[in-house]
């Protein structure tokens, strides 16, 4: 039974469509459930620096997120290899599907409890978008009313494309629930928030905003705080931020702290 079937319904306990880049649908087919299991389809063209997926997937390559990477290779119906550690901090077994495109099965490795907390990131000016949608009336109050804080206009941009941890940390994060913002409105360039509390720099409370645009750069990260951070930190572009993420219930801004009083 092939692993990926593009064509013909399997009865399956999960069975969902991928919008396929090139106009058709990819339609996969688990034949198991994946507690957990997210599939990300990457673009190579889209990617800020190629990634070097070798041939013949130098274009597409699928990667399936999963839980428990046992589990999964347990249940692949094709042959899969053995499992590998890799350094940046996941287990992995790669196979290819029967149109021969590369399916890599990931299993993030939880660092230390509190390792995947830390990130951190080089400060980038942005398109001056940030003003506009922090000031929104409906951002507005439900940051207010959901993390306890009137933002600054603005957001702080970040990339974390210099280190490892920090990559695969907010790679993990990014894929999180979070504390939702939404949207009232649904035209087509409308879309929802996830925000995620953070201590910056060690001392400054604040929280990451992650705007749910397609094609978002992965690696980007803004910030948003009750003060001008730039200021605050006396930071400019080209300097790095460090951020600790913290448990939604871990908000530093408790009543007394609350920015909005
Ligand atoms: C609270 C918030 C809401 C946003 N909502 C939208 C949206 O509805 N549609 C959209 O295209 N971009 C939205 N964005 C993303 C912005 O368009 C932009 O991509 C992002 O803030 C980076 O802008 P910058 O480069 O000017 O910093 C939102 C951003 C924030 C902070
Ligand atoms: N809490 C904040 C929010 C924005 N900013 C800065 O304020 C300016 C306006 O924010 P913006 O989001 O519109 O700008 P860009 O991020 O697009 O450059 C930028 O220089 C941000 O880096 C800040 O220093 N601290």
């Amino acid at each position: 039974m092939p692993l990926l079937s593009t064509s013909g319904a399997n009865s399956a306990l999960h069975k969902g469509h991928a919008h396929w880049p090139f106009g058709d649908w990819l339609e996969f087919v688990c034949q198991h459930h994946l507690d957990g299991m997210r599939l990300e389809i990457l673009d190579n063209r889209r990617e800020r620096r190629s990634l070097n997926l070798g041939s013949p997937a130098d274009r597409i390559h699928i990667v399936v997120e999963v839980a428990d990477i046992e589990s999964a290779r347990d249940a692949v119906s094709i042959e899969a290899p053995g499992i590998v550690t890799v350094s940046w901090g996941a287990r992995l077994f790669q196979l290819r599907d029967p149109d021969g495109v590369a399916v890599t099965y990931l299993e993030w490795l939880r660092p230390s409890s509190s390792q995947w907390r830390h990130m951190r990131g080089g400060i980038q000016s942005g398109h001056g978008r940030g003003q506009y949608f922090t000031q929104l009336d409906w951002a507005r109050a439900q940051f207010v009313e959901k993390l306890g804080m009137d933002p600054f206009p603005g957001t702080l941009n970040l990339m974390v494309e210099d280190d490892l941890d920090s990559t695969s940390n907010w790679l993990n994060l990014r894929g999180t629930p979070g504390i939702r913002i939404e949207n009232p409105h649904d035209g087509p360039r409308d879309c929802d928030a996830r925000c995620y509390p953070v201590l910056i720099d060690g001392r400054v409370s604040g929280a990451i905003v992650l705007p749910e645009v397609p094609q978002y750069p992965r690696l980007q990260i803004e910030l948003i705080a009750p003060a001008r951070l730039r200021d605050l930190l006396k930071k400019s572009d080209g300097d790095f931020v460090d951020i600790e993420v913290l448990d939604p219930s871990e908000n530093k801004f408790s009543k007394e702290e609350r920015t909005d009083a």
